[in-house]
This record gives structure tokens, sequence and C-alpha cells, in this order.
């Protein structure tokens, strides 16, 4: 059952479109990822979804509601990541989690959310003294306390380092677990390809494509990389005539003109697997070795390079 609808979702600003057509539907205990380039978009759509901003156009529907009309129900069953300067830097850990569940007429056990959250011995420091990863525990925390249906996470990783990122990761997946339906906004595609069930790429206030992440990597062009250090120079017409290629990357001690391979240059073929069955032809009808051969999938990275616009 689809716990969020969006249908036809239009936004402008002072006469520009920011968000044009935007239409998907997010699926009860699913990890629901927006993606997309600066500028594109995502913060306007979930903030229509969290009924901060009224749609110039299409609907939004959250849990059957709408978030502008029903905004008091849809904060009962929807819950904000909240900004950094909405909490008020001297108030403590426990004063902001007492506060928070005020709101709601049957919040979560704050003391369990915390333990939960590995908090507890932070519990009277002062928010603007807690360190950027306990911050956002504390987001999330504070995210969860009305017991939602759904939460709303926009960027919150940015900013932290990689063992911090990785431990909300972990967290996000907790909060999934338990029932809760995720929509996240996120600019990294690791933390979308490792988190996400599906993902829709924004561009330019339209989506560009919807599906799961191996779903983006299959339909993005360059799904398979190859690379190698050739033992012998290649001619870069036969290079350029490899089937379904997509470029080819020259790196190393060359100045990449000339001979493809030159003195220890390093070859990045991106295609599909019918370049790569065409690499090794080439490789084996010229007696040619490939040092250091490397065949992978495509990352999101390139699915996400090849479905989003480059500026312009
Ligand atoms: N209140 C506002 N008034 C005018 N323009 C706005 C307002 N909020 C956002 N915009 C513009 O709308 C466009 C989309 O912004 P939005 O914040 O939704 O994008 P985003 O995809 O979340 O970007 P980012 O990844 O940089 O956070 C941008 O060009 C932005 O400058």
């Amino acid at each position: 059952m689809a716990i969020i609808e969006v249908t036809g979702l239009r936004k402008a600003y002072g006469g520009r479109t920011v968000v044009d057509e935007v239409s998907f539907a997010v699926q009860e205990g699913e990890i629901f990822g927006v993606l997309g380039p600066n500028g594109a978009g995502k913060t306007t759509t979930v903030e229509c979804v969290e009924g901060l901003r009224v749609p110039d156009g299409g609907t939004v529907r959250v849990g059957g509601l709408d978030p502008v009309a029903d905004h008091d129900r849809v904060t009962q069953i929807l819950g904000s990541q909240l900004q950094e300067s909405e909490l008020q830097a001297k108030l403590t850990v426990q004063e902001a989690l007492e506060l928070y569940s005020a709101c709601y007429p049957r919040p979560a056990d704050w003391r369990r959310l915390v333990e939960r959250l590995n908090l507890t011995d932070r519990l009277s420091a002062r928010f603007g003294k807690l360190s950027g990863g306990q911050k956002q525990r504390l987001f999330i925390a504070l995210a969860l306390i009305g017991n939602p249906r759904v939460v709303v996470l926009d960027e919150l990783t940015t900013g932290l380092d990689p063992r911090a990122r990785r431990d909300t990761w972990q967290l996000i997946e907790e909060v999934r677990a338990s029932g809760v339906t995720v929509l996240l906004v996120t600019h990294f595609m690791e933390e979308a390809q490792r988190l996400c069930d599906r993902i829709a790429v924004i561009d330019r206030g339209r989506v560009a494509a919807l599906d799961t992440p191996a779903g983006l990597i299959s339909k993005a062009a360059r799904s398979v990389v190859i690379s190698f250090t050739p033992s012998a120079p290649l001619d870069p017409a036969e290079l350029a005539a490899l089937p379904q290629l997509q470029s080819v990357e020259r790196s190393g001690r060359t100045d990449g003109r000339g001979a493809a391979g030159a003195a220890g240059e390093r070859l990045v073929i991106h295609g599909t697997d019918a370049t790569v069955d065409a690499v090794i032809s080439l490789l084996a009808r010229h007696r040619i070795t490939a040092r250091q051969l490397r065949v992978g999938d495509a990352t999101l990275d390139d699915a996400f390079l090849d479905l989003t616009a480059q500026e312009a």
C-alpha cells in the first residue's frame, strides 16, 4: 500500500517552475530515495509532502490525507527531521526529547529511543556541544518520537565523517526494520545504493528515472566498466569502433594522444557486455596482454551522470 502519493506536483517560485509534474508513490515499509543535482527541486518536493509548502498544482497524499489541509493529522503519521537552526544550542538532549514528546498524543518512550540511538550518556549535554554524528542521532530520535509511520530525512549525513555516516546508515536500516517507511533525500550515491529500495532521480524539476538502484544502473548506458594497462599500444580507431562503446578514458604517463596504452597508459572503457567481449577479442587478435585487468558493473554514480543533464 502506498503511504505517500505524489501526482503531477508543480511548484514555482516567482514565476520560475522548480517542480514540474513530479509523480511517485512510496510503498509502506520501503526506504525511498530522492536523488538529484543541486537545485533540482528535491527539498521543495519533500517539503510539499511534509505540508511545509503549498503546491501550485497536482496532489500530495500522506496516508490518504492532504498535508496542507490536514496538516495536524499528517504530523501525527509523518516525522520530519529538524534542521540544526530549529534547536536552541542551550537545550539539553533530555529537554529536547521531553519538549517534543509533549507535542504528541502517543509519543514513543524516549528513553528507549535514546538507548537505541546510543545517546543515553549524552542526556544532560547541551545540543550546541554535541558532535555532528550525535546531533544527527538526536534528529532521528526527534523525528521518531511521535511514533510516525513515515519519516522524512533530508541530507541527514551531509557533513558527517565516514564512520558516523555508516553508523547513521545502520540506524536508518534499523528504523525501517521497526516498520517505519523512510523518505530519504541524499546527494551520496553510495548511501542511496546501500539503503534505498527504490530511487526517484529528479533533474531540473522532473523525475528523470524511478527504479531500484540495480535497475537504474542497468538502464544507464554505461553499465559495464573494463580497465587495464595494455602490454603494447592499441589503435585509437579500433577502440573507437568497439560496439556499444560509451567512452574511453586514458590515464597514466602519456599526454593521452596517439596510440592508446603506450608507455604504461591505463585505459578505462565504459560500455556493455558486448563492448567487453570485443575488447577481449581485440587484445587476443593483436596478442596484447591486459595487465591489472578489472571488469566491474557501473555504479550508481555512472547511472546518475547518464540520467541527469550536465550543467550548462
Ligand atoms: N523559497 C524559495 N524562493 C525562491 N526560490 C527557491 C526557494 N526555495 C528554493 N528555491 C529555488 O528552487 C530551486 C529548487 O530548490 P530545492 O531546494 O528544492 O532544490 P534541491 O534539489 O533540494 O537542491 P540542493 O540539493 O541544492 O539542496 C532552486 O533553484 C532554488 O534556488
